[in-house]
């Protein structure tokens, strides 16, 4: 069987990265996808972006809505203190067992929890099943018709406490303007643009942190 993309971007990685090396991780694919196949990473622009944030909140309990390969999970984790919680929700199996192995090359296989299942069936259970009281950082990446009613979900579920940072990937591309119409117009959050570009292409896009206001 051939392998699938997601196969050929771990496989570039096992051959070229630095085993416990995060950076080079995050570096070669990066290199992968910007030289030969492209493929939905946060990338390396909007990547530094989401960097400052995570390190201007300090962080110690998270959630990634959509891992994909792994990108942004390695990316969050390597800037993590020890104790932090670090839970990323992937739906799609393949996907998972190709960002467990890229967590583990990267050496944050203790650090990053993979969580299988979709968004809405594992949200509700993070208070009870993983000990979770509420959330200090939520990266937002995953299918853009989900942004809206996962937020409202982590509403409701009393995820959010005064000062929950939610950042959202893709704003302008492919575009989530339900999400971003919420955020901005319900009185919940005090929200603010980052304008960058779409991973590896010169097209626009724009992260949008949304700082819950309890
Ligand atoms: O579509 C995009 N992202 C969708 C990501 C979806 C990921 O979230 C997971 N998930 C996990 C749990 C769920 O409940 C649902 C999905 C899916 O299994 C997938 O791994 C996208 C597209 C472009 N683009 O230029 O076209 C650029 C980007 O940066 C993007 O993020
Ligand atoms: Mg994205």
């Amino acid at each position: 069987m051939a392998l699938s993309k997601e196969e050929r971007i771990l496989e570039f990685v096992l051959k070229n990265a630095v085993r416990g090396d995060p950076d080079s991780v995050v570096d070669t694919i990066d290199r992968y996808c910007s030289s030969k196949e492209w493929a939905m990473n946060v990338g390396n622009e909007k990547g530094l972006i989401l960097d400052k944030i995570v390190k201007e909140t300090n962080p110690s309990v998270l959630v990634e809505l959509g891992t994909y390969c792994g990108y942004s999970a390695v990316r969050i984790g390597r800037l993590l203190k020890p104790d932090a919680r670090f839970f990323t929700l992937e739906v799609n199996p393949k996907f998972a067992d190709v960002a467990r192995q890229m967590l583990e090359f990267a050496g944050l296989k203790d650090k990053v929890q993979i969580l299988e299942g979709a968004t809405y069936d594992i949200i509700p259970q993070l208070k009870k099943k993983y000990e979770v009281d509420t959330l200090d950082f939520v990266f937002v990446d995953h299918w853009k018709d989900q942004y809206k009613p996962d937020t409202l979900l982590l509403e409701n579920c009393n995820l959010l406490r005064k000062g929950s940072v939610i950042l959202a990937d893709n704003v302008i591309v492919p575009g989530a303007p339900d999400f971003l119409k919420y955020v901005r117009t319900c009185g919940k959050y005090d929200c603010t643009n980052y304008l960058s570009h779409l991973e590896y292409m010169n097209e626009d896009d724009a992260l949008e942190k949304a700082v819950f206001r309890g």
